[in-house]
């Protein structure tokens, strides 16, 4: 399988606080990844270093074959931050297109794309609205039809799904699968412990280090729990 993130030995501090010690991760081509781990595991640090935001103080971290930090990368990313970073005075639209255009994404065919992303999220009708007139989950959407633009190969969502009702978050993952079966590489975290039901496998991060790693499934055998909710559990039962 064609590798498209690897980390290895990934650490990071922040100050005296050592949130990754020793992170291996990797995700290839048509794999949906969950990374799953508590409240200041390092969830969103593994997805800067991946991103290259930020950089490991020890370890490489690989994207596409390259060495990140890497800027120029950044345009074959689709990413979704946790809060959203979205111009409030604007449009959907007039968002859509302004980063479209930091992404490098070539105008013909821009307006058809724009409508694309915006009917996965169900945005279509409020394309034209102001974005400070949003609802939260709406601007959950927005930031994931930004994610999505231009079909990157590779998409990485940090708590995608936080505000938006059951249906769409059906309709989301039902997109996200359509992805991974195209052949994208999607790394999702989540707090939603039935969504980490649908990935391929999950990473569970806890204590700087992962320490299970491994399809749903197979996790739910191996720490002998029916659900994934059980096997966070239980592991952070096992490391307290
Ligand atoms: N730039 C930074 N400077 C200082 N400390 C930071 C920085 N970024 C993250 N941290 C700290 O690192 C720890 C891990 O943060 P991170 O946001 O990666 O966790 P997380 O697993 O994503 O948490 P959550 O699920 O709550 O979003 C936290 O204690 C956080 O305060």
């Amino acid at each position: 399988m064609e590798k498209i993130i690897s980390l290895e030995k990934v650490a990071k501090s922040f100050g005296k606080l050592k949130v990754l010690k020793d992170v291996d991760l990797s995700l290839g081509r048509g794999e949906i990844l969950g990374l799953l781990g508590p409240s200041g595991a390092g969830k969103s640090t593994v997805i800067n270093v991946t991103l290259g935001v930020e950089k490991a103080d020890a370890g490489t971290a690989y994207v596409f074959g390259e060495v990140m930090p890497q800027r120029q990368l950044l345009g074959k990313m689709g990413y979704m931050a946790q809060s959203d970073a979205l111009y409030e005075s604007l449009t959907a639209r007039a968002n859509l297109k302004f980063f479209a255009e930091m992404h490098g994404i070539s105008k013909e065919g821009l307006d058809e794309e724009i409508n694309r992303v915006a009917e996965v999220v169900s945005l279509g009708k409020a394309l034209d609205q102001y974005v400070f007139g949003f609802s939260g989950g709406m601007k959950r959407r927005l930031s994931l039809a930004i994610a999505l633009l231009g079909n990157p190969l590779l998409l990485v969502l940090d708590e995608p799904t936080v505000g938006i009702d059951p249906a769409l978050r059906r309709q989301i993952w039902a997109e996200l699968h359509k992805m991974k079966e195209e052949g994208h590489a999607i790394l999702v975290t989540t707090h939603v412990m039935d969504e980490a039901e649908l990935v391929d496998r999950v990473a569970l991060l806890m204590g700087g280090h992962v320490i299970a790693n491994d399809a749903p499934k197979k996790l739910e055998a191996q720490y002998g729990v029916p659900s994934i909710e059980d096997v966070f559990l239980k592991a952070e039962e096992e490391l307290s």
